[in-house]
């Protein structure tokens, strides 16, 4: 083990037990809504997990499970019927939908005072805007990450690979909050490996398996690894193995501080959610943001 790992469980149970205590301190008891359409394996796990850990931070959870062959009209009205239930504090549609739904149809539905996940227009023009508001949760778990390796982030050049809706694009945001310097690279970034050298925050998220180099990475960077790509791997039993975006054995050596996968992002995905769910229940009752959930 390398004494340079960042070790995203161990923050993501933190948060987890920040959470917990926040709830406890609270009058009231906040609830999650999950919508989970169809038999996708990964996203049974995922909604299972985020149900356990709600559950183990003192909110209450529904679940609302609907068939792969659902019509979009009946999502549409399972989250309409969230939208307008006063026990309801935070909805969250579990993604990827089945083909035959329009997830943007069905994300735009989503009350974006409920939305947990961050992804209505609504939530992203707030980003945008520097208004309070919702934040997705895998960003701001990269962000967490970074300010407990590097405390205050201000001043440092935050290199974001990938420009999705889910991850890239309010990761530069989320950054530019916290008065970094930030550049969105992409698939037709010129010199790309040359840009992620001038980073002292490199934040990968484009779904390529083992792409960034150690000399991509400047010396003592802070790297935080956003892929999650399983690979086939014939000396495991189970014949593949989850990696990053990052070769994270070559770059280990490099690296200031580095997440691996798994263990890095991922869990913080989750925690940020129970934490935006805390802030979707507070916000919606005039209540100020617990202290200890401050980013
Ligand atoms: N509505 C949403 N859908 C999806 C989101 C999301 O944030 N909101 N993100 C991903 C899936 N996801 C949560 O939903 C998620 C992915 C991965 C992890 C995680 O902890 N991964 C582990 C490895 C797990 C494994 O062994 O397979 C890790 O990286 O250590 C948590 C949540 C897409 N959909
Ligand atoms: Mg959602």
């Amino acid at each position: 083990m390398s004494d340079n790992l960042i070790d995203g469980k161990q923050v993501a149970a933190r948060l987890r037990a920040a959470v917990g205590l926040a709830v406890s301190q609270l009058l009231i008891t906040p609830t999650l809504a999950v919508v989970l359409v169809g038999d996708d394996p990964a996203s049974h796990v995922y909604v299972r997990n985020k149900i356990k850990f709600t559950k183990e931070a003192g909110m209450r959870s529904l679940e609302h499970r609907l068939p792969a062959d659902v019509s979009e009209a009946e999502v549409v009205a399972t989250v309409r019927a969230l939208n307008v239930d006063p026990d309801v504090d935070g909805i969250l549609v579990q993604l990827p939908l089945p083909a035959h739904i329009n997830s943007d149809r069905v994300i735009a539905e989503i009350n974006p005072d409920k939305d947990v996940d961050g992804l209505t227009e609504t939530s992203a023009g707030r980003l945008l805007l520097g208004q309070p508001g919702l934040r997705p949760c895998t960003p701001t778990g990269c962000v967490i990450l970074a300010k407990e390796t590097l405390g205050d982030l201000s001043g440092k050049h935050c290199v974001v690979i990938g420009r999705s809706i889910l991850v890239g694009k309010p990761a530069a945001l989320l950054f530019l909050e916290q008065n970094c310097t930030v550049t969105l690279a992409h698939s037709r970034t010129e010199n790309l490996s040359a840009v992620c050298r001038g980073a002292d925050i490199l934040v990968p998220a484009v779904g390529r398996p083992n792409m960034v180099k150690a000399d991509w990475i400047k010396a003592g960077a802070c790297v935080i690894d956003v892929g999650i790509n399983r690979i086939d791997d014939a000396s495991r039993k189970s014949g593949t193995r989850l990696v990053g975006d990052v070769d994270f054995a070559d770059a280990v050596p490099v690296a200031g501080a580095i997440t691996p996968v798994p263990g890095g992002v991922g869990p913080m995905t989750i925690a940020c959610l129970l934490r935006n769910t805390v802030l979707a229940a507070c916000a919606r009752r005039g209540l100020d943001m617990p202290d200890n959930l401050a980013l």
